[in-house]
């Protein structure tokens, strides 16, 4: 379970995180939503221990699997060798580089360099690497973005096995529909501050997400 507590982090001298306090538990997805700037990547990033917050605590609740988005691998490995090189860091073994590569259909793209793949392919490695150490606590920047529509059946998929092993994952995303669809608690992000935390069923009535998420982040709907 990831447990973060009034977590406060500033960025270029500015607060960008104030007073964060989110439990993503065990077994379930939750879904991070806010609008640009509002600090969803720098809230995983204080998570997997990339940004030193000013206050607050923060406990990943174990091995992190992380996915930072497409474009944090060097674009001049392969993919095989990128996979490797972060089973290396993980301490996990080198075969299962291979049943990885198997599962996110990159077989094909095995030993073709990451420059030269399209976003969508390039999203698939950094979903790929962030599975490999079989980490159970796992965070996702923008999963989706980029992916075509067998890749987004696909990472449904990998969220699926993902909480049946009982993981804690967090995703942060702009897609809501997928965030209803796929997530089992939504949280939004505001002001530097969690200002809500929902269930999907929560808008199963009809209401709006969309309208819903609005308020939470002070526009009108
Ligand atoms: N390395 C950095 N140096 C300075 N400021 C930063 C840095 N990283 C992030 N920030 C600032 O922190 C704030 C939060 O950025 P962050 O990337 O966490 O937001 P986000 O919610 O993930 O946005 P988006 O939805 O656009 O990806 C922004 O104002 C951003 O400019």
């Amino acid at each position: 379970m990831i447990s973060v507590h009034e977590l406060r982090v500033h960025r270029a001298r500015r607060p960008v995180l104030q007073g964060v306090t989110l439990a993503v538990p065990d077994g379930a997805v939750t879904y991070l939503l806010g609008r640009n700037g509002a600090g969803k990547s720098t809230l995983l990033r204080a998570i997997a221990g990339l940004v030193r917050p000013s206050a607050g605590t923060v406990d990943p609740g174990g091995d992190i699997g992380l996915h930072l988005g497409p474009d944090t691998a060097d674009p001049g490995h392969t993919v095989r060798r990128h996979l490797r090189w972060i089973a290396a860091g993980s301490g996990c073994p080198r075969a299962r580089v291979d049943d990885v590569l198997g599962e996110a259909g990159l077989d094909g793209a095995a030993d073709t360099r990451i420059g030269a793949l399209s976003l969508g392919w390039r999203q698939r490695v950094a979903v790929a690497a962030a599975l490999l150490p079989g980490a159970g606590t796992v965070v996702f920047d923008e999963p989706l973005n980029g992916l075509d529509i067998d890749a987004a059946l696909w990472f449904r998929d990998v969220l699926a096995d993902l909480t049946g092993r009982g993981a804690s994952v967090l995703v942060a995303t702009h897609h809501l529909d997928e965030a209803l669809r796929t997530g089992d608690r939504l949280a939004v992000l505001a002001g530097g501050r969690i200002v809500g935390e929902h269930l999907p069923s929560d808008f199963a009535d009809g209401a709006s997400l969309e309208a819903a998420y609005l308020r939470m982040i002070g526009e009108s709907a």
